[in-house]
């Protein structure tokens, strides 16, 4: 392991060791502990048919269900939040079939997504060209889903839930205030190889654990697989986070892509104090 690795490892709270039954009681009682401290009425949840949200899903699902078991009154919502129709809908169906929550909300961002970049081009905004337009686009539909699950947790006193990983974290490869946006995390620290294998022994099978992942944000690129935009592999940023050797050229991208997104994993800058005199 180099120092590097030695450094963004313990910055971005990865285990040397794995345990995945162990790891599934643990996060379901981060889940629970959170819950009950914030009194909570409801943990909210987008769930997009990745293997991601199907795993932080089938964990708060578990987690509401001991907390009314000991009396608190706290549901899962989960939340299809398409836009229009989504290509891969039959895998989203499939995640809530193995998540199974208490409730199900499907709102189609679409209308306010498009409302918004239509807004902005007629208040006077000019983008580079087709490409940077639909990429820009992306990101407006990931706060929209951001937006979306804020309101549910404002109306049921709840609280939303985020998918961000390990492996995405040292990418920065989320929406800054979209799918970045969030009040707890229960997958912090995993890598992408750990996330799958607590789909599989939450009883997932294994198209919904090694489903491709895809941000699937641009409208013209559809189903897009992340790592034709990341430039590595999953299991290159997974061998990188847990000490493994990597090809140095991938070391290197990944290195350089964790120092460009610093600004992704910190809170907004502000003036430095002035010293005492
Ligand atoms: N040095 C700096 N210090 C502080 N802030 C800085 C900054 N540089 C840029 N910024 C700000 O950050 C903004 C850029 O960040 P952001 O708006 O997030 O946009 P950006 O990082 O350009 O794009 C988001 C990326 O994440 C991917 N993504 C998004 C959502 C979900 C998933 C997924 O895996 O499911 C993946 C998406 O495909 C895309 O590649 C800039 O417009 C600027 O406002
Ligand atoms: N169509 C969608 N409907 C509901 N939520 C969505 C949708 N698309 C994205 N999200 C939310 O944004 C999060 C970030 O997307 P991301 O692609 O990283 O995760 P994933 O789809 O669950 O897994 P994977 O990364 O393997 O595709 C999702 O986990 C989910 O909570
Ligand atoms: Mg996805």
């Amino acid at each position: 392991m180099t120092e590097d690795q030695n450094h963004i490892a313990a910055e971005l709270g990865i285990d040397p060791h794995f345990d995945v039954s162990a790891e599934i009681t643990r996060r379901t009682q981060f889940l629970m502990d959170y819950a009950r401290r914030a009194v909570a009425g409801s943990l909210v949840l987008g769930i997009s048919g990745g293997v991601d949200s199907s795993v932080a899903g089938r964990l708060c699902q578990i987690a509401a269900e001991h907390l009314r078991s000991s009396g608190m009154q706290v549901r899962f919502i989960a939340m299809r939040l398409p836009y229009g129709e989504q290509a891969d809908h039959a895998d989203a169906q499939r995640a809530l079939t193995f998540i199974d929550p208490d409730e199900t909300l499907e709102i189609d961002i679409k209308p306010a997504a498009d409302a918004m970049l239509a807004q902005l081009k007629a208040g006077g905004l000019k983008f580079n060209d087709q490409w940077q337009e639909d990429f820009l686009l992306g990101n407006i539909k990931a706060r929209q889903r951001m937006i979306a699950q804020y309101a549910v947790a404002g109306a049921t006193n709840g609280l939303v839930v985020g998918t961000d990983h390990a492996a995405e974290a040292v990418m920065g490869f989320f929406t800054k205030f979209g799918d970045g946006g969030f009040d707890l995390s229960p997958l912090g620290g995993l890598t992408k190889r750990r996330v799958r294998s607590m789909a599989l022994a939450l009883g997932g099978d294994e198209k919904l654990a090694h489903k491709v992942p895809t941000a699937d944000l641009e409208t013209m690129r559809p189903l897009r697989p992340d790592e034709a935009a990341l430039g590595v592999s999953y299991d290159e940023i997974d061998d990188f986070l847990e000490g493994k050797q990597v090809a140095p050229p991938s070391a290197e991208v990944i290195l350089q892509t964790y120092r460009r997104t610093a600004h992704k994993r910190a809170l907004p800058a502000v003036p430095a104090r002035q010293r005492a005199a």
